[in-house]
């Protein structure tokens, strides 16, 4: 796969006609991230319209609830037919497991191909400094990330979100077959923003990334078509 193949590009827009100008504005993005503002806004039709035009879809809608009901939401979600969908693990193993059948189920029911059931470990937006003093979580980041990876590994799903700054000691522990995506992805000249815990992008591949979620370096440049075409130029020393 072409490196390029490997990045993902968040349609982070309040609504249909903003996210269809974006998708047109980069034809060469195949693989397309619809999140909470733009489905809260549309609901499934922009997945309709995306698969329309043949892209790859990772639903992120993170799902965060008792078993029953975000296995509910894994099973509704499955019939879209998407690619991608996240849950968070802090969820825990019995939500996990109930999700992880729920999509297979879903997908079984609207005759589509399962998507990859992936685990938000730890937001990249939160600091070692904001788990320990926020989430009063007493465990090293490295740690607590590694532990959500391997309790989602361990209820069956597909792989897990984390931060570029995790991803080797993660793909080290968890094997080749595991999924990991990583936002939070900056190359040197693009602002951080409230990411905390960035690599660029070769960095990200090369520590391990299966695929990079890149938004605002390329959504909010103003040519995104230079920002998308710079990214590529810096990961073609990987090819
Ligand atoms: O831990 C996470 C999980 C999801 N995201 C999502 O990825 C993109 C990142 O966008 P940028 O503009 O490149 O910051 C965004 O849609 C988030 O919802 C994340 O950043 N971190």
């Amino acid at each position: 796969m072409n490196p390029d193949q490997k990045i993902i590009v968040p349609l982070d827009v309040p609504d249909q006609a903003a996210a269809i100008a974006l998708v047109e504005k980069l034809p060469q993005v195949s693989f397309w991230k619809v999140g909470l503002e733009l489905f809260t806004s549309t609901g499934p039709k922009i997945l309709t319209e995306l698969k329309s035009r043949q892209k790859r879809i990772f639903l992120d809608l993170k799902f965060h609830d008792i078993p029953n009901t975000v296995a509910g939401a894994c099973r509704a979600a499955a019939r879209y037919g998407v690619d991608l969908l996240t849950i968070h693990a802090t969820a825990g193993s019995d939500a996990l497991k109930a999700a992880t059948e729920a999509v297979q189920e879903g997908a079984a029911q609207a005759g589509v191909q399962p998507p990859k059931l992936i685990a938000i470990t730890l937001l990249t937006s939160i600091s070692a400094r904001q788990l320990a003093f926020d989430l009063k979580i007493p465990l090293e980041l490295p740690e607590y990330a590694l532990s959500m990876a391997l309790m989602a590994q361990e209820s069956g799903l597909d792989g897990a979100v984390c931060s570029p700054q995790e991803v080797s000691q993660l793909r080290e522990t968890c094997g080749n077959d595991f999924l990991l995506v990583c936002p939070g992805v900056r190359p040197t000249w693009a602002e951080k923003g409230d990411q905390k815990r960035s690599l660029t992008p070769v960095q990200a591949l090369k520590a391990g990334a299966n695929y990079l979620v890149i938004g605002r370096p390329i959504t909010a440049a103003i040519e995104p078509e230079l920002a998308w075409k710079r990214i590529c130029e810096e990961l073609a020393v990987l090819a």
